[in-house]
């Protein structure tokens, strides 16, 4: 079989396609038009799919006949049009668990860096003003004993909702499209409405599926039911959050910060607004990249392209039906 790589990954997946008797081509530059992109979709039997600035849609299926399997270098498939895949027996491969705790400790990292005001205070470091002690001065907030809410309490958000109850003794509040047992059991958790889940919450942290029918679902009629302490986060998909309205309520005191690792678009524009409040925390899309993880899912999806080849069906696979 011959796959495409579109960006280099972790040597370990590589290796494992190669030693599986398959021709594997990897791009010398990094940057690929959409077009370059589709050519090379064209050619191959197989493409492992890095980042999210390609879709995956009928348009492009239409374009790509000869294509047989989609194994992404991610967890999220928001990019691909399942249902579409499904149609041309196209079975697409994800890289779940292996990046859930990464994913939930920049949840987490997000949170106490907005909690303790860490962009605000490392700026003032960086400007030279370190300052004196001063007893009313950069205080933030702590989170023992308050309530995280969870939206998506899935493989990320359980660890999210994990670490944050051992670390600060925090209650979990949650909604998800079912009940999670194993959260409820394991940590107390309650499953709420999403009216209470943006009303109860101290610190709300998406960790959802993205989809478009959820595009903008944070808005402004959401961000003022919230408590005018609360912190939001989002490690998920940017889609969620409108970024207008999520400036306004955070200038005008709705909220008290917010930590995001996804943007919308991505990259976010060096301009944007957002990015001069000292109450915003704002990563690159970092949940991912850590050696472990991402030497994870690497092999991952080296296992759903290998799997492919030899008749079997892919260990992780998003669209089972393709099965039927
Ligand atoms: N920042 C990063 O680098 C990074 C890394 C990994 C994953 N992610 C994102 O995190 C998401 C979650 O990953 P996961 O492995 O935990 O997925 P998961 O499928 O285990 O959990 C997601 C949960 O969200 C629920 N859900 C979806 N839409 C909902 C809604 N509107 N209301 C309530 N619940 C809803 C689902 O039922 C599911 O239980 C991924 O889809 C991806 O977009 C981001
Ligand atoms: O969905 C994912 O897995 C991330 O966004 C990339 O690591």
């Amino acid at each position: 079989m011959k796959v495409f790589i579109n960006k280099r990954i972790p040597e370990i997946g590589i290796h494992m396609l190669e030693e599986a008797g398959m021709e594997v081509f990897i791009p010398n530059h990094e940057n690929l038009s959409h077009e370059e992109w589709l050519i090379h979709c064209q050619n191959h039997d197989a493409v492992l799919s890095v980042g999210g600035e390609f879709r995956y849609d009928r348009d492009f299926f239409e374009h790509c006949p000869d294509l047989k399997t989609i194994a992404l270098y991610s967890v999220g498939f928001d990019h691909v049009d399942t249902k579409e895949a499904s149609r041309r027996n196209i079975p697409v491969g994800n890289t779940p668990d292996v990046l859930s705790k990464a994913t939930s400790d920049v949840a987490f990292l997000l949170m106490q860096s907005v909690a303790r005001r860490a962009s605000y205070n490392f700026q003032k470091v960086k400007d030279g003003n370190w300052g004196d002690f001063d007893p009313l001065h950069a205080l933030g907030q702590e989170l023992y004993g308050k309530t995280l809410g969870i939206l998506g309490l899935g493989r990320i958000g359980f660890e999210m909702a994990k670490k944050s109850q051992k670390a600060f003794d925090m209650n979990i509040i949650y909604h998800n499209r079912h009940h999670n047992e194993e959260a409820e059991n394991e940590l107390g958790a309650v499953y709420v409405s999403f009216e209470e889940l943006i009303s109860q919450s101290d610190v709300l942290s998406i960790h959802a599926n993205f989809t478009p029918e959820q595009k903008d679902l944070f808005n402004a009629s959401v961000f003022e039911k919230m408590k005018p302490e609360s912190i939001f986060i989002n490690t998920a998909r940017g889609g969620f959050q409108n970024e207008k309205d999520l400036y306004e309520a955070l200038i005008s005191k709705q909220i008290w910060g917010a930590g995001l690792d996804v943007t919308q678009p991505e990259p976010m524009s060096k301009e944007s607004p957002l990015l001069e409040l000292s109450n915003v925390c704002v990563l690159p899309h970092i949940g991912s990249a850590t050696i472990e993880a991402r030497t994870g899912m690497a092999k991952i999806a080296a296992e759903n392209i290998i799997a492919f080849s030899r008749g079997e069906k892919i260990p992780y696979c998003v669209n089972p039906e393709v099965y039927q």
